[in-house]
């Protein structure tokens, strides 16, 4: 039916604010895209919403009802919204053409895909429906400084890519916040070499064989790395926005459709 943005990554790691400079930089491109909230604890929005999963449950609702916590109660609410995806879900699709351009903001909860299959169901769902969804990866730029919280977050990122196994983009968000950008340079595209010898150093000898095997992990995973966001600047968003329609092959896709329509002459 369409294309789709599944926009995950750790609490705060910048989704929602990625969300809403997308949707304006689109604005501004004249590119049409619609902006769907899957985070039910989410209370305001810098962009549009046109899908809203608060409109079926609100976490607040949960917690006061069934006196759950934050955690377990969002748990609820997404596995009510995945027995409600073949009626509530259905509906709302019905509000979109064919071939729409649907960004989901996702809440930050790594659970989700990491112990539930909540979200590995929804991108079922998707693919039913004949979209083509690529995962896009938000991990703060603040959190790789070092190579120990690279790793980590490397990690994160690699659970989420084997859960969900989609087209997968990582971008490192916040680069507004980075002054130093070799720091961060280090680690877009980093050589398993480099990053042995980084660990290494930083943790004591009986660690070795395990950063050893880190490293080369990372390293044979070679699609563990990120495109640095800096949402001030038009062209960043632009970049980061066509290596993800590239994912989805959404241009050309469009290109493969204009030239169907062209009428054949008879010959
Ligand atoms: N300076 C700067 N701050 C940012 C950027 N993106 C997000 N932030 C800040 O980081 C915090 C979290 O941003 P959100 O966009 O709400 O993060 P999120 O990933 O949607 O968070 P959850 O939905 O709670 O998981 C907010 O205080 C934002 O203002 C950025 O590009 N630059
Ligand atoms: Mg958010």
């Amino acid at each position: 039916m369409g294309f789709a943005q599944l926009v995950i990554g750790p609490a705060g790691s910048g989704k929602s604010t990625y969300c809403s400079g997308l949707y304006q930089h689109c604005e501004t491109v004249g590119r049409r895209i619609h902006m769907v909230n899957l985070d039910p604890a989410a209370e305001h929005f810098s962009y549009p919403v046109s899908t809203d999963i608060r409109e079926l449950i609100s976490l607040d609702d949960v917690m006061e009802e069934l006196g759950m916590g934050p955690n377990g109660g969002l748990i609820y609410c997404m596995e009510h919204l995945e027995d409600n995806l073949d009626d509530w879900l259905d509906e709302q699709l019905e509000n979109y053409f064919d071939d729409d351009y649907l960004v989901f903001d996702c809440p930050g909860q790594i659970e989700l895909f990491t112990h539930v299959p909540v979200l590995r169901n929804f991108v079922e769902y998707l693919k039913r429906k004949n979209f083509t969804v690529c995962a896009v990866y938000l991990l703060d730029s603040q959190f790789v400084s070092d190579v120990t919280k690279y790793i980590s977050g490397c990690m994160a990122s690699l659970s989420a890519m084997i859960q969900l196994e989609l087209p997968h983009i990582n971008i490192l968000s916040k680069m507004d916040l980075v002054s130093n950008k070799k720091d961060v340079e280090d680690y877009l595209n980093p050589e398993a070499q480099v990053l042995l010898s980084q660990l290494n150093r930083q943790m004591a000898p009986r660690f070795h064989k395990l950063n050893k095997a880190l490293a080369e992990l990372v390293d044979d995973y070679n699609m563990v790395n990120f495109i640095p966001l800096d949402l001030r600047k038009e062209s960043s968003i632009q970049y980061v926005l066509s290596n993800i329609d590239n994912c989805i092959q959404y241009g050309e896709d469009a290109d493969v459709k204009v030239r169907d329509f062209i009428p054949e002459d008879d010959d």
